[in-house]
């Protein structure tokens, strides 16, 4: 038993009108500036573009701009199709607004290779965000993630993907590739078609909420756009990795979650944008999580050579960020996975107690950890996945440039930088560790001693 949104019922009509009226000598014109685009472009794109639908979304966006300002933050969208249950449950109003307009940092202007591809990279994050708190919030309300009904978040999910390779075709420049975690397999089966016109639904309608493009997807386009995360990346050429919802179980909770995006060039992780829609903009030191601070949502980015900011999912303006000056373990703190299942908290144990570390574990979910650490938040990050895991690049790319950039080192447990050049896979059968210049040393050395005797150990046994 579902519910059609009103939102929803609107875009079907838009739909059908558009089909209706469709003309192939229409050419777009309400794209942003630079860009020319036109049907062929549409067709390549597995997108629909309709003339009602780019009236409809091109005058809203004019009014949506005008009241910007007045807005409130977090803002809340039309969701997915939900279920009896949770539709029963209270949620909160829709209400239509465009994408901030960000305040341009130092690392978006002069003396940044990667400044458009920057802008991109956050525009594209920030709008997959809004889709995620708004399938989230209905989660929560409606206790959806105790039912073990997992199809919430596959929606957000796929839905996160498509809007980020969306903003990242329509506005980063150069060649596209992306190397993303979803793929359209399931969704092909028998059995899906209702999930797949969830996420139809919930990806359009979001588009029409937020404004900035007069797009509308067919179930087929989405399928193609979801496969166009398929690039296998390598050493050579540029390509976008991204995670797009970075920390599911912590989603399904309510908790921490990241949408992930980084660009790989030649084999490099040359930038990388990390929203942490959960995360509190001022620092969760010694709160394990949380913060006394009244404002959430932050959005870290860093390009090489550039440095690292954090700014809020709201666009206050972006602020440099540096790793903590601590050089005693015993003053410091150390992140580690919420889950126990991702990461071996016994071994992370034993490392602090070597180490000399004083403070408990702040445990949370997702790359926010590295966001966290690269502003200072804590000292150390320590991941050791169990026997046989491979990590994804897409899980380390982002945070890693968040955290170098701001002056941390990111290394594989035998001490080795991370190489996102060998494709899908970080070819590491260690754990990953992460802390500041002055603390790597005895980090590392706390490391090998205490894998070391965990491997005696389990030799005797
Ligand atoms: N069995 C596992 N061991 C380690 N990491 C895992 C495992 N299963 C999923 N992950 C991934 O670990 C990351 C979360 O780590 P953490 O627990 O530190 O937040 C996520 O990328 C998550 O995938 P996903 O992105 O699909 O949620
Ligand atoms: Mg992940």
């Amino acid at each position: 038993m579902y519910v059609q949104t009103p939102a929803g019922l609107l875009v079907r009509l838009i739909h059908v009108i558009g089909l209706i009226s469709w003309a192939p000598s229409c050419r777009v014109s309400f794209f942003p500036a630079g860009h020319r685009y036109n049907l062929d472009m549409a067709a390549r794109m597995g997108l629909l573009y309709h003339p009602v639908l780019l009236a409809s979304a091109s005058s809203s966006s004019r009014a949506l701009a005008l009241s910007r300002a007045r807005l409130p933050y977090p803002p809340t969208f039309h969701t997915y199709r939900r279920s009896a249950s949770a539709a029963a449950s209270p949620r909160l109003r829709p209400c239509r607004r465009l994408l901030p307009a960000r305040a341009m940092s130092s690392s978006e202007t002069a003396g940044n290779p990667y400044a458009a591809e920057l802008a991109a990279a956050k525009k594209a994050v920030t709008l997959a965000a809004r889709l995620c708190q708004a399938v989230q919030q209905d989660i929560v309300y409606s206790g959806v993630q105790s039912k073990a009904d997992k199809s919430p978040v596959t929606v957000a999910d796929y839905g996160s993907q498509i809007l980020v390779s969306l903003v990242l075709k329509m506005e980063a420049p150069g060649s596209f590739s992306l190397v993303a975690e979803e793929d359209s397999e399931e969704l092909r089966k028998d059995g899906a078609e209702e999930i797949l016109e969830n996420i139809t639904d919930l990806v359009n309608e979001t588009i029409v909420d937020d404004g900035s493009y007069s797009i509308y997807f067919s179930k087929e386009g989405i399928l193609s756009a979801i496969d166009d995360g398929k690039s296998e990346g390598g050493p050579s050429g540029r390509h976008w990795v991204l995670d797009p919802i970075d920390g599911t179980k912590g989603f399904l909770r309510g908790d921490q979650y990241a949408i992930a995006l980084a660009l790989l060039d030649e084999g490099k992780i040359v930038l990388g944008v990390l929203a942490c829609p959960n995360l509190p903009l001022s620092s969760i030191s010694n709160l394990n999580g949380s913060s006394s601070g009244d404002q959430v949502g932050a959005l870290f980015s860093a390009t090489i050579g550039c440095g690292t900011e954090v700014e809020s999912l709201d666009s206050s303006p972006p602020q440099k960020i540096s790793v903590c000056s601590i050089d005693d373990p015993v003053d410091a703190s150390f992140f580690e996975s919420y889950e126990s299942a991702h990461s071996m908290h016994d071994l992370t144990s034993s490392i602090a107690k070597k180490l000399g570390v004083q403070a408990p574990p702040v445990r949370i979910d997702s790359q926010a950890k590295y966001g966290a650490l690269a502003r200072g938040d804590g000292a150390i990050y320590l991941r050791f996945p169990h026997k046989g895991y491979r990590e994804k690049i897409w899980d380390h790319a982002a945070g890693s440039i968040v955290l170098t950039e701001a002056g941390g080192i990111v290394i594989d447990a035998s001490g080795n930088d991370l190489d996102f050049s060998k494709g899908r896979f970080l070819d590491l059968d260690t754990g990953i560790i992460a802390t500041n210049k002055h603390l790597m040393p005895s980090l590392l050395k706390a490391v090998q001693e205490a894998i070391k005797e965990q491997n005696q150990a389990a030799s005797l046994l």
